[in-house]
């Protein structure tokens, strides 16, 4: 494992030490931080420190790339600066940053579904792993009609499966309450109600005879469920939220422990079931059907070609992970995601422009330190050290995986590929599809491979897309939000 003990030391004395920290956090491969003044950080001198590969600042905050091993740099970075994470005070300082309303809508979004990734990866892998045992005919019937051992592998897998899935509304509830700062333990309780038993599930709703209901005499609340329902999930979270912030206000310290849970979480539950939830199903089955049209309607090609060339641009300013709200709301309505497995191939596109950097390059083993692991990094996921480390530092690898990306993005939806969930977005990328759409995704597996390494080629020997000698030297610091 790497020492960073100095690297951190010197980025907190670059950054202007702990007093410009207002708030530090850290995400898949950036340290986040809040400065009190974001002019006494010196960012030629913290580019210069060896763990950064580069430095912007997105929405009033100066991010800093380490790459995968940020959460060790974080560590130490918090034992010799005494910062960790994100007071109230801060929090509000780092609102009132320059966002617009889009800006905000975004970064919330991808705050609240960053944390669940882990867990939903895991769950796309078993799915597709289960999809193999009941889903594939061969000569004699699928490997579950065939083998009792099988048939149990693939029940017991089912008790997690659906734990990440049809109880997302859990992990949602209490990603808003750990992002509102509120009490976790409410949001958990309260994502619990949206799931019980005692409901009739989601996903019977639509054959059954008859809704079941509490009754009050003089009115109804029916009794649904709200499995693997994302927007009733973070309207309840958030009205939990600003309830228990607003309560907190007014009633006094001594009390509160009392009364403060009690009033935020039995009036939002009630909410949850007679309003957020109704309207929230209504407008998730609104954006994911829109999302849906556009990728499998008569235009689809052009959606496709746009978001694969842009997804990785999207990557740059953080705010990509709010695409996981839109894949989730397609997982519960349409059985599994299309918009997710163009993400898988845009960060291969990244991975194989890097492919012909270490190629075209053989030899620099100084840039070889950077390249290999960027290279690996993004075939199992992750683009950050590979696109500022190296594509966008000369410029023509992003570009050629851009154009990679967008072709493979056409051809995916032209093809109508379909995951089980969201996986692990690279190579091993392909798990998580459907087994009938499993043939065209190698196919733009290919062309995210071949493509932008061949254009990556190409683009250095013509001497197109390429930054001037004396700007490659400089890691590069992309300023996307003033
Ligand atoms: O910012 C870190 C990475 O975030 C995305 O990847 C992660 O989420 C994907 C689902 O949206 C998942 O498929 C992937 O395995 C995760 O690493 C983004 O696609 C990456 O480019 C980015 O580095």
């Amino acid at each position: 494992m790497a020492d960073f003990s100095k690297d951190a030391k010197d980025l907190l004395q670059y950054i202007g030490g702990p007093d410009n920290i207002l708030a530090v956090s850290h995400c898949a491969t950036r340290m986040r931080f809040v400065l009190r003044d974001p002019a006494a950080a010196d960012i030629k001198k913290i580019e210069g420190i060896p763990a950064v590969k580069g430095t912007f600042t997105q929405a009033g905050q100066f991010q800093v790339i380490i790459g995968n091993e940020v959460p060790q740099f974080y560590s130490e970075f918090t034992k010799v600066s005494g910062k960790e994470g994100v007071s109230k005070d801060e929090a509000k300082t780092a609102a009132k940053q320059n966002q617009n309303v889009v800006q905000r809508v975004m970064s919330v979004l991808a705050e609240i579904f960053t944390p669940l990734i882990p867990a939903i990866v895991v769950g796309g892998l078993i799915l597709g792993f289960r999809n193999v045992l009941e889903g594939i005919q061969f000569a004699n019937g699928t490997i579950v009609s065939n083998s009792q051992f099988w048939t149990g592998v693939n029940d017991f897998l089912w008790l997690i499966g659906e734990a990440i899935f049809h109880f997302l509304p859990v992990g949602i509830t209490w990603s808003v309450t750990k992002k509102m700062g509120t009490t976790q333990i409410l949001g958990i309780v309260l994502g619990l109600t949206l799931v019980s038993p005692q409901l009739l599930n989601a996903y019977a709703v639509a054959g059954a005879s008859e809704i079941p209901f509490w009754d009050f005499g003089f009115f109804q609340i029916d009794k649904i469920g709200y499995q693997a329902q994302v927007i009733p999930a973070m309207l309840a979270g958030f009205t939990l939220a600003y309830l228990e912030i607003w309560l907190r206000k007014w009633i006094p310290q001594a009390i509160s422990m009392i009364f403060v849970p009690f009033f935020a979480l039995v009036p939002t539950v009630l909410i949850a079931h007679t309003v957020l939830g109704p309207i929230g199903w209504q407008i998730g089955q609104w954006v994911s059907n829109i999302v849906y049209a556009g990728l499998t309607g008569n235009f689809r090609w052009i959606f496709g070609l746009f978001f694969g060339a842009l997804y990785s641009p999207l990557v740059i300013t953080g705010l990509h992970h709010m695409s996981n709200a839109i894949d989730l709301q397609l997982i519960a309505d349409f059985g599994g995601p299309n918009l997710w497995p163009m993400i898988a191939l845009s960060n291969i596109a990244q991975g194989s422009a890097v492919l012909a950097i270490i190629f075209l390059h053989r030899g620099d083993e100084r840039e070889e330190q950077v390249s290999i692991p960027a290279m690996i990094s993004c075939y199992l996921g992750v683009t950050e050290p590979a696109m500022f480390g190296i594509n966008i530092k000369y410029v023509y690898p992003f570009v050629a995986a851009m154009i990679g990306s967008g072709l493979a993005g056409l051809v995916s939806t032209t093809a109508n590929i379909m995951a089980n969930s969201i996986g692990v977005g690279g190579i091993p990328g392909f798990l998580s599809i459907q087994t009938d759409s499993m043939f065209m995704f190698f196919i733009c597996m290919i062309i995210a491979i071949v493509v932008p390494f061949v254009l990556t080629v190409a683009f250095e020997k013509k001497g197109l897309f390429a930054p001037k000698a004396d700007e490659v030297t400089e890691t590069p610091v992309i300023e996307t939000a003033k």
